[in-house]
């Protein structure tokens, strides 16, 4: 008997096809506990903490934030971009890997296009000063992002005193899904208008690592919309050059 449970491939496979992809079908979300153990789960929260100590996070970016806004009121995380193979983030590789994996054997199955690439990770920290993060649309306008997939590392979690629960509010259904960022805990949602979501004011510090998975044709799509950025108007009526 293994000392540690790794997630064999059948396992995983099984994962896939037997609960992720029949929930993302149905309810549009789904989440799963004790996807690495302990052990490994651990060495994943220890290298977030020792990133957190040594000041590699830093205030969350606002798209296009209005001036004045205090960020913190809209989006009070602290975060930090990841390969996963930077030195000290090699169980965050390992992570991304086995994430890799289940998603690729969903990909086939999800009945839409290709999903072959995805984002760097996003590590995130929620301080525990009652900030959270409004509620939105990862991707609401088509900007490639098919799947959301966040892993929740908070030991000891307790709602009532804590708070931070993840509120998605599925499109067209009567309810809504409240996930409890977890120790050890995988989450994955469409990141379209089928899934707004809020992150619930946290009174504890409430670590995540987020990645999004590409459509590969709607990324493309978005990346040539972007590059045609139109020209800055007075540049329109300049005389032209004689
Ligand atoms: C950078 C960024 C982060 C998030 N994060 C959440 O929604 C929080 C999920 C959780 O921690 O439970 N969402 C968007 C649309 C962007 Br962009
Ligand atoms: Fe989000």
């Amino acid at each position: 008997m293994p000392i540690i449970e790794q997630l064999s491939h059948t396992d995983l496979e099984r994962l896939a096809l037997d609960r992720v992809v029949p929930a993302l079908l149905t309810h549009g979300f789904y989440f799963v506990d004790g996807l690495l153990g302990e052990v490994a789960g651990g060495a994943v929260l220890d290298e977030v903490k020792q990133m957190h100590g040594s000041g590699a996070l830093h205030d969350g970016r606002l798209a296009g934030s209005a001036p004045g806004v205090h960020r913190r009121s809209i989006r009070g995380d602290k975060t930090a971009w990841v390969s996963g193979s930077e030195r000290g983030c090699e169980a965050i590789g390992f992570l991304l890997n086995l994430i890799d994996r289940l998603i690729s054997v969903c990909a086939g199955r999800l009945g839409n296009k290709v999903i072959r690439e995805r984002s760097q990770a996003m590590v995130a920290c929620y301080p525990g000063n009652g900030a959270g993060y409004v509620k939105h649309v990862d991707n609401p306008n088509s900007d490639g992002r098919r799947l959301t997939c966040i892993y929740y590392l908070n030991k000891n979690w307790n709602v009532k005193e804590h708070g931070g629960v993840l509120r998605i509010f599925p499109e067209g259904k009567g309810y809504v899904a409240d996930i409890k960022p977890l120790f050890d805990r995988l989450l994955v949602f469409w990141s379209d208008r089928r899934n707004p979501h809020e992150v619930q004011p946290s009174f504890s510090t409430r670590y995540a690592i987020t990645v999004w998975y590409f459509d590969s044709e709607e990324r493309a799509e978005a990346k040539r919309r972007f590059k045609t950025v139109t020209a800055p108007a007075h540049s329109r009526t300049a005389a032209p050059p004689d």
